[in-house]
């Protein structure tokens, strides 16, 4: 049989078509079960229940605790959980024998509300060449394993494995029995992500119209990320009428993974006008569930992540931190602190622009205008070129240099250049320009590069100082951090004071000398 309407890309869903009231979308996290099959995802039963009182808190209707079947260690692990969470229904995935369901009742029994999960697969490939049964052997199998599963638990959901490569017709049949026999929520995953939405639409739309019980059960999905459809699938079932949507926190699961939670959760918050539908999800609580869960099995969560990755409220480029100074919704369709995120991020980096420099300068309590926030931009530009991140820290001791040179621009540094080797006196090939002109001078001397860096600018300003103090600090993190120079010196009894900043210590020094000269010149 064919599916008897196709979505349309353009049309509003046709679930939410019936009514104009927002549907509550059922959030049924498998982060503990699929999550967990994700390779080197295991976690032990202190981690488990951890995620688990987390995932109670974030407001998941139901926690898929673990398969019983699998080993002592997640029977105990769903037992332990189902007798600790009281606000999600705990279940325990079951295949569809006699003794992976009587040991899911066991282990989900003690939970105040718990469900069993049977699930056989249903098509051909499945069929032929993995359970090897014949169609009428899947469905009678299927209706036993139903049968017994509600014989100990009135929450039963039944899935059909691979469902989405399964013919209509046999996919339409099975579900319709396995209603009969009392599962309350049927399935429908796409296990090995193969689906486009719009024929997972057709699907699930098809399931509404072809089955007669249908109304008796809630439609799921379950989406694999094999084509990186798992959200998009997950959010055109729910436009075709699903009720219950299968995810993990951060995605997780196996191979490719699961639809994200976050997202599915995020799609309905923030395009509630589109989908007009709700989950009991309290999404300041997404972000703190993913570090958790990243923290307890190991698998970090990319930059670029939607929702929870480092990068999803950070701006980078002028034009976009110009519009987020004016107006956030300009760049920004939901607000770091709605998924607990600290706060919106305008990164300082190569391509930002001077309203977010004077911005953060602001932050940091210095108001940059006119000139100086025109120099110190210059300098963060060249930074910028070296550095991937500009920091705080970094900014301080830009305007730290505008500051103290801002007055006193005698001499400057045009180029230098250091050779140093190990056994050998250093060499500085040193140009510095004073009122248009430039003064260039080789000194080979000192015991290393910067004291070598000393003696040449000595030799070319013809100012000689008496270094009484030398401080190098790093003034942010990293390898590429900026170092700040600090020092003192004495001139004709009076002491000077030079700051110099740089990814290159030899140059901050060198700026440092140049401010301290520059301060003595001024006089
Ligand atoms: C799509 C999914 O994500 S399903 C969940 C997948 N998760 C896991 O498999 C993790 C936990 N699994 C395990 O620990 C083990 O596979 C166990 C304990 C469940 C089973 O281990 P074993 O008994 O050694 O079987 P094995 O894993 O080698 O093979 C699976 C068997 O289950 C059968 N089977 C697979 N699915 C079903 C099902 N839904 N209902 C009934 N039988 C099934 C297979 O046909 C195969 O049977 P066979 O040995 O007669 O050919
Ligand atoms: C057990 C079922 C729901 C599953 O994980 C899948 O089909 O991917």
């Amino acid at each position: 049989m064919e599916p008897q309407q196709t979505a349309n890309a353009d049309s509003k869903p046709a679930a939410a078509d019936a009514s104009n009231e927002s549907r509550h979308i059922r959030i049924f996290d498998t982060t503990l079960r699929d999550g967990e099959q994700s390779p080197g995802a295991s976690m032990n039963l202190a981690e488990k229940l951890e995620v688990a009182y987390a995932l109670e808190k974030l407001g998941v209707d139901i926690i898929e605790a673990g398969f019983p079947i699998a080993s002592p260690g997640d029977f105990e692990a769903v037992q332990q959980i189902a007798r600790a969470i009281k606000g999600s229904t705990i279940c325990g995935l079951a295949r569809c024998s006699e003794k992976d369901i009587l040991r899911a009742a066991d282990a989900v029994e003690p939970a105040e509300k718990s469900r069993i999960h049977v699930f056989l697969a249903t098509s051909a490939i499945h069929r032929e060449f993995k359970l090897r049964m014949t169609p009428d052997e899947i469905v009678k199998r299927a209706v036993e394993g139903v049968k017994l599963a509600v014989s100990r638990c009135e929450d039963v959901e039944f899935s059909p494995e691979d469902a989405c490569r399964t013919e209509h017709d046999f996919l339409c049949r099975v579900v319709e029995a396995a209603i009969d026999a009392g599962a309350t929520t049927i399935n429908v995953p796409d296990t090995v992500g193969y689906v486009t939405p719009q024929e997972i639409y057709q699907i699930f739309d098809m399931l509404r119209n072809r089955v007669p019980n249908m109304d008796k059960a809630i439609l799921s999905t379950h989406c694999h990320d094999d084509l990186g459809l798992a959200v998009a699938n997950s959010m055109s079932a729910v436009a075709a009428g699903a009720g219950q949507i299968e995810c993990t926190i951060n995605g997780i699961g196996e191979r490719a993974g699961n639809a994200a939670l976050e997202e599915v959760v995020m799609a309905m918050k923030t395009r509630g006008d589109f989908y007009r539908c709700h989950t009991s999800i309290d999404s300041k609580r997404l972000v703190p569930t993913s570090r958790l869960v990243s923290k307890v099995t190991g698998i970090s969560v990319q930059r670029n992540k939607a929702i929870v990755g480092r990068n999803a409220f950070a701006h980078e480029s002028g034009i976009h931190q110009d519009g987020m100074l004016k107006e956030r919704s300009t760049y920004e369709i939901m607000s770091p602190e709605e998924v607990g995120m600290a706060k919106t991020d305008l990164v300082l980096g190569k391509h930002s622009g001077r309203a977010a420099l004077a911005d953060r300068a602001k932050t940091l309590g210095v108001e940059l205008a006119g000139d100086e926030l025109k120099n110190v931009f210059e300098q963060f530009k060249i930074l910028a070129d070296k550095k991937k991140e500009i920091y705080d820290g970094d900014i301080m001791a830009l305007i730290q240099q505008q500051i103290s040179t801002s007055d006193t621009q005698a001499w400057t540094l045009v180029d230098y250049e250091v050779t140093s080797a190990m056994g050998k006196t250093p060499s500085v090939k040193l140009t510095l320009g004073n009122g248009g002109q430039e003064t260039s001078a080789v000194v080979a001397q000192g015991d290393g590069p910067i004291d070598a860096a000393f003696w040449a600018v000595e030799q070319i300003t013809g100012v000689e100082v008496i270094c009484k103090d030398y401080r190098v600090r790093s003034a942010t993190l990293g390898r590429d951090a900026i170092g700040e120079v600090n020092l003192e010196v004495e001139h004709k009894g009076r002491l000077y004071r030079g700051v110099g900043v740089s990814t290159d210590s030899v140059e901050s020094t060198i700026l440092a000398m140049l401010n301290a000269i520059n301060r003595i010149a001024a006089e």
